[in-house]
């Protein structure tokens, strides 16, 4: 039994490093294409949203002196060579998925719209959501809220490389406690950074409940779908 029949799984760009210092770990990315076979198997409908961390990000391309806009265009650029090396690797295993560009640069992708990635999901296809919101001054966090509550989905994903949310960073603070669950609100008042605030708010106004969990053991995935309470839930 799932516990989620349409899900908009966020995954970090950060985390499609592997042990590497820059760009693409093969072997996360298989794990990574395999875990998302396993539930697709199970009939889930899958939209996916990957940041770009791994490559390059505006803000930290600002800080070395790059126009802020260009460096989120370079950004969302990133996502998109994320999101065509997670379709090449889903299709390695046979999982047929479409990438969809929030900006137009076909043949590379076919341009975003809601209806044509609802239309991707039900012909049982993975809908890879790419180049983020297509604007600048925003996150791929962001873009998966959006994408989340475009598309209807049950519940946003956000795979990362921590296990939840917790009082603190807990890569930087080791006394932090984890959450088994938060409101929104709780996340603003406690300052959590686990997510952008923007993003945070879109999911607030629009209903859509988070989970955040743990994307780098192998399984996981599929015990978030089948209701294992692994990883924190957040919700009004
Ligand atoms: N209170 C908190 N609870 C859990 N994680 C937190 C908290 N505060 C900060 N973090 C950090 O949030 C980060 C979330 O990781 P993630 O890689 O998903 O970030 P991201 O910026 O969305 O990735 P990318 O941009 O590469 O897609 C982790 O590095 C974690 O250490
Ligand atoms: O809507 C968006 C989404 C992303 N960007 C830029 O891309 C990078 C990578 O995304 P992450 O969420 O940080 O992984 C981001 O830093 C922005 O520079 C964007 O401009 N607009």
């Amino acid at each position: 039994m799932v516990k989620y029949k349409r899900i908009l799984l966020k995954l970090s760009g950060e985390s499609l490093m592997g042990e590497k210092q820059y760009g693409i770990d093969e072997v996360r990315l298989g794990e990574y294409a395999q875990q998302i076979k396993e539930i697709h198997e199970l009939g889930v409908q899958i939209g996916i949203v990957i940041g770009g961390g791994n490559i390059f990000r505006g803000l930290s391309g600002a800080s070395k002196g790059f126009d802020r806009v260009k460096g989120d265009q370079m950004g969302m650029l990133a996502t998109v060579i994320n999101s065509l090396a997670l379709s090449s690797a889903l299709g390695a295993i046979g999982v047929r998925s479409k990438v969809l560009t929030a900006v137009r640069m076909e043949p590379i992708g076919e341009f975003y719209s809601k209806w044509k990635a609802i239309d991707t999901l039900e012909a049982g296809e993975v809908g890879i959501f790419s180049a983020g919101t297509g604007n600048p001054y925003f996150t791929t966090d962001t873009g998966s809220s959006l994408r989340g509550i475009e598309i209807e989905a049950d519940v946003m994903l956000k795979g990362t490389r921590v296990d939840g949310i917790y009082t603190a960073d807990p890569e930087k603070d080791k006394s932090a406690t984890k959450f088994k669950e938060i409101t929104y609100d709780e996340i603003y008042t406690r300052g959590l950074k686990v997510m952008d605030l923007t993003a945070t708010t879109m999911c607030k106004e629009n209903n859509l409940p988070i989970v955040v969990f743990d994307m780098d053991t192998v399984g996981n995935l599929k015990k978030v779908i089948e209701g294992e309470d692994i990883g924190t839930y957040v919700h009004n």
